[in-house]
């Protein structure tokens, strides 16, 4: 298995290694790896360059009039890519349609260039999927289960049974590989599902819910493993979650949805970038310094418990100094501010939407 990215020019996303040769990038290097992938023909898909996923104008009305995507246009890049909302925001429906599983009522789906309607076979051999939910069978061993998911792959019976060993490794289940899934607690069950969506040698990986039933631990195990897989494999990784906290800190982009829609997608560097504000704290007076800044002629409001002041030049920061000193209060902070990712959602968890409207809104003033 690769301890690093490889040396050799990655593939395209969507580009097969031809048949007789070793894929470029194997997931998983074994001397099977290198034989021919003689179940799998070879197919012909054009090199193209990011993004990884883009949906235009996606729309998912389920029966009963439910609305579970309501026009989402976004894209994904490369990376770990964190898909956050609210239980209910559409993020298994839009994962279910990227992978073909399910028809958009209106706009389109692309998945490593390929449309999700016509070529959602296609698409299923390229990504690698780890389904929110339980779907293991309890009576047959994690080798056996993991092997059969790399036969339904495409991979020779072979290919298949050492590829399955190497993802089961891979996840740390090397141990307990002859155990019957039913046995295994719900950390294991979860590392059954990720090897599942590893032995394919995927192009991408989305995983849904990934930290699901686990305790603190466990969910830093998931997440640490899920890092390192991104980092090892260079393959653009999707993670839905409704826990920005837990995820934030392993992606490299994030797209917020909330209610079908798109709240916002963007790199973590600009979620997190310094705004033209200026956050201001005293330990009292917090009202008086208010008027003070505004009679000043400074665009102020306040901020939790802190007042947050628009950056106009130099000469804001005198005027606050100023202010703070004729009215003879404790300054406790001053400081640019930086945005915070929870900021896309009001309180700082999906569901509860939006502050970061607002304070783009007050930097652009
Ligand atoms: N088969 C279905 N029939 C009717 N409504 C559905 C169906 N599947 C999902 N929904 C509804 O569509 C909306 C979006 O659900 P979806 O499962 O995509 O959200 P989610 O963000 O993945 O949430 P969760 O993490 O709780 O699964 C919800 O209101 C849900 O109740």
């Amino acid at each position: 298995m690769r301890a690093s990215p490889p040396a050799q020019p990655e593939p395209q996303p969507g580009q097969r290694a031809p048949a007789g040769a070793a894929p470029a990038t194997p997931l998983i290097e074994t001397t099977a790896a290198k034989t021919p992938v003689i179940d799998t023909p070879v197919i012909d898909t054009p090199v193209i360059d990011p993004p990884v996923i883009e949906t235009t104008a996606l729309t998912k009305i389920y029966p009963g009039d439910v609305t579970a995507l309501n026009g989402l246009t976004v894209s994904f890049g490369r990376g770990v890519t964190g898909l956050i909302g609210a239980n209910g925001a559409g993020k298994s429906t839009l994962i279910k349609i990227l992978l073909g599983l399910l028809e958009p009522t209106q706009g389109t789906a692309k998945v490593l260039g390929h449309d999700c309607v016509k070529d959602g076979e296609l698409i299923r051999r390229l990504v690698g999927y780890m389904p929110e939910h339980d779907c293991l069978p309890p009576d047959i061993t994690a080798t056996e289960f993991v092997t059969h998911m790399g036969r339904m792959s495409g991979l020779p019976a072979t290919a298949a049974k050492e590829r399955a060993a190497e993802s089961l490794r891979h996840v740390g289940l090397h141990e307990e590989r002859y155990r019957q899934i039913g046995t295994y607690s719900t950390g294991m069950k979860q590392r059954v599902k990720l090897a599942q969506a590893l032995v394919g040698d995927p192009r991408l990986l989305l995983l849904d819910e990934p930290t699901n039933g686990l305790d603190p631990a466990g969910r830093n195990a998931m997440l640490e493993l899920i890092e390192r897989i991104g980092q090892e494999f260079a393959i653009p990784i999707v993670v839905a979650s409704h826990l920005l906290g837990e995820i934030e800190r392993i992606c490299d982009s994030l797209v917020a949805v909330e209610a079908g829609r798109l709240l916002r997608a963007d790199t973590m560097d600009s979620f997190t970038r310094a705004s033209q504000t200026l956050l201001i704290e005293v330990e009292e007076g917090t009202a008086a310094l208010r008027d003070e800044l505004a009679r000043r002629g400074l665009q102020v409001r306040p901020y939790r418990r802190a007042l947050v002041v628009s950056i106009a030049g130099e000469h804001t920061y005198d005027t606050v100094r100023d202010s703070v000193a004729a009215l003879g209060l404790p300054l406790s902070r001053l400081e640019q501010r930086r945005h915070q990712v929870e900021e896309i959602f009001r309180d700082g968890e999906p569901g509860q939407q939006g502050q970061f409207d607002e304070m783009e809104a007050a930097d652009a003033r």
